[in-house]
């Protein structure tokens, strides 16, 4: 059978992280075991590398997990379709390569709640140490950047995208006008992102391709004989030795289904470290006897650790907007995909690492606050008190969208994604197997205030877009269209089209075991000796931007605090 020191579960956006900064000592082995496919050998890898073509490796897509919600009460019933990347790197594959860690408070308030060492300026260099950061190009003067905010000495390229979408700059122009809500236009990866900004993203200057956790982190250790990385290599359970130590649970390893379907063995001596992604890490727990006894008994599962917070408390960024019909100088992933003599054009640019493709299919973002005068309205206390730095919203726009009637046209969708969400979800095993997948229940839109927010700033894009600004390009509202004005109808066009910017996260918290937590602030398992968790699962309150920066955040801290140990 196969020893390693530390068995990483999930080849993800943090797996890899974890199991490169843990091999550059040559004298501990690490072995990672990932579900999904290889980079390069299964999968036409243009789709994955291409920024533009972001969206077509989502939903549907054989890199993808292909999940869906279950029936979401809130949202129309609806059953929302949830990617999740099943390929090396996982959803750092096939994400937007939006590179945001939004504020500072949220990192504040992990350490306030008992996480010593996680606040904003604990984890500030982390999030650095990832990166490697390139400046805008000479001509995109208009973009403003700090660069000593990234300034690392990683192997993650954090760049700007050399193609920023024209609806994106008006989008922005739009937001900073006295006419909108006046934001300022900054650097918003300070911390302190309250304002407008341009999107870093995650792709290589060189030639603007994605830069995954695989090409930057696994490829840099993929060269190290103690490095093993194994796609097709799905986790089924964690063992656990038979006498625990000082009361707690003692991990041997990892048992998984190989590519021929075999079942295999790899025996951690020192740790298991699971990276398996919000649904898998929660799951792989569950179904080793590490979760809520009632629903592993449920299952038919011995319970050896009853830990009620496993899978609960799962959170997210619910998106939704309205659509625009606009002029046809406007680009959007709508021309290109309809139109073959295009799509061939821009791919010829991009080869060059330019054009339309080069860039990742949404540009900016802005963070704002509520007013206060209308969260008092709401009776939203909580809102209003969040630290003055703590954004409740991000304003976006997507190059691109679709109305519910299939009309031809060219659109964009502006959109307003709830960064404080109060509506909470789980996730829960239907079997004692891993190759069912689990439920995922966001419960989106089901609390009120969450509802009533979500009807403000949906009003508040409307007024934005039909504003002076925007005039130039806007031919009109094409959903929900300006009949709909109640409250109440707003609402009901919302739960219609909503659905996340999949930032799954929360369902392994880090917080105190009386308060549903699951991992404590050195990501070991209650419970556990050696089993941690390092991946979005672990965040106790969602960031207030997109989480792939934080994940990677996660990933570099956590690598720390494993070597320290030793
Ligand atoms: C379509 C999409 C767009 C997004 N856009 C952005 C964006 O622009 N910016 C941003 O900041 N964030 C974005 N996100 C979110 C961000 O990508 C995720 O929050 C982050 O990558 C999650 O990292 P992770 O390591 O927790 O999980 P993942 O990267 O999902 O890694 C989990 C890995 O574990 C593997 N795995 C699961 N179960 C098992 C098992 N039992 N055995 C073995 N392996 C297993 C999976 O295959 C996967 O590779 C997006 C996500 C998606 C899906």
């Amino acid at each position: 059978a196969d020893h390693y020191d530390y068995v990483v579960v999930g080849g993800g956006n943090a797996g890899l992280v974890v199991a490169e900064r843990l091999t550059e000592d040559s004298n501990i082995s690490v072995l990672v075991l990932e579900a999904g496919l290889d980079y390069n050998s299964d999968f036409n890898v243009t789709y994955l590398s291409v920024p533009g073509l972001d969206l077509t490796v989502t939903g549907g897509s054989m890199v993808d997990w292909n999940y869906t919600t279950v029936p979401q009460e809130h949202l129309a019933n609806r059953q929302v379709a949830y990617p999740r990347g099943y390929v090396i790197g996982g959803s750092s594959s096939t994400n937007f390569m939006a590179y945001t860690r939004g504020s500072a408070a949220p990192y504040d308030e992990w350490a306030a709640i008992g996480n010593e060492g996680w606040g904003w300026n604990d984890v500030y260099p982390y999030f650095k140490k990832s990166c490697k950061f390139t400046p805008p190009l000479a001509n995109q003067s208009y973009i403003p950047y700090e660069a000593s905010v990234y300034a690392g000495e990683g192997p993650l390229s954090v760049t700007f995208g050399h193609y920023i979408e024209p609806i994106s700059v008006y989008f922005a122009d739009a937001l900073t006008n006295k006419t909108g809500p006046n934001l300022e236009m900054k650097e918003t990866n300070d911390g302190a992102p309250i304002g407008v900004g341009y999107l870093a993203t995650t792709v290589k200057p060189a030639d603007s391709t994605r830069d995954s956790s695989w090409t930057s982190f696994g490829v840099e250790a993929s060269s190290r004989s103690n490095f093993k990385v194994q796609t097709h290599s799905l986790a089924s359970r964690i063992l656990f030795s038979d006498t625990k130590s000082n009361g707690n649970l003692v991990a041997t390893g990892v048992e998984y289904t190989d590519s021929t379907g075999a079942t295999q063995t790899a025996y951690a001596d020192k740790e298991v470290v699971l990276t398996a992604g919000a649904f898998g890490s929660p799951q792989l727990l569950m179904v080793s006897g590490v979760g809520p006894s009632q629903q592993l008994q449920g299952n038919g599962i011995d319970v050896l650790v009853d830990l009620p917070g496993v899978g609960q408390n799962l959170l997210d960024h619910l998106f939704f907007g309205p659509v625009y019909e606009v002029t046809n100088n406007i680009t959007t992933a709508g021309q290109f995909s309809n139109n073959v003599t295009l799509y061939q054009e821009y791919m010829a640019e991009w080869k060059f690492g330019e054009g339309e493709l080069s860039g990742a299919i949404s540009s900016m973002s802005a963070w704002e606050r509520v007013p206060d005068d209308f969260l008092d309205s709401i009776g939203a206390t909580e809102l209003k008190n969040l630290r003055e730095d703590w954004n409740h919203l991000q304003l976006e726009v997507i190059a691109g969208g679709s109305v519910p009637s299939g009309k031809a046209g060219n659109y964009v969708s502006p959109a307003a994604v709830l960064s404080y969400p109060f509506s909470k979800g789980n996730v829960t095993i239907v079997s004692a197997s891993t190759k069912d997948k689990p439920l995922v229940q966001p419960n989106w839109l089901s609390s009120e205030i969450d509802q009533k927010l979500a009807v403000w700033a949906f009003k508040q894009v409307r007024e934005v877009m039909l504003g002076d600004t925007m005039a130039p390009i806007v031919l009109g509202e094409a959903y929900p269209g300006l009949d709909v004005t109640s409250d109440e109808d707003i609402l009901a066009a919302i739960a219609a089209v909503a659905h996340p910017i999949y930032q799954a996260s929360g369902t392994c918290a880090m917080k105190a075991e009386a308060d549903g937590g699951v991992v404590d602030s050195k990501l070991v398992v209650y419970g556990t000796q050696n089993v941690r968790v390092a991946d979005a699962s672990i965040f106790p309150i969602i960031t207030s931007a997109n989480t792939m920066a934080p994940v990677y955040m996660v990933a570099e801290k956590a690598a720390d605090l494993i070597k320290a140990d030793q």
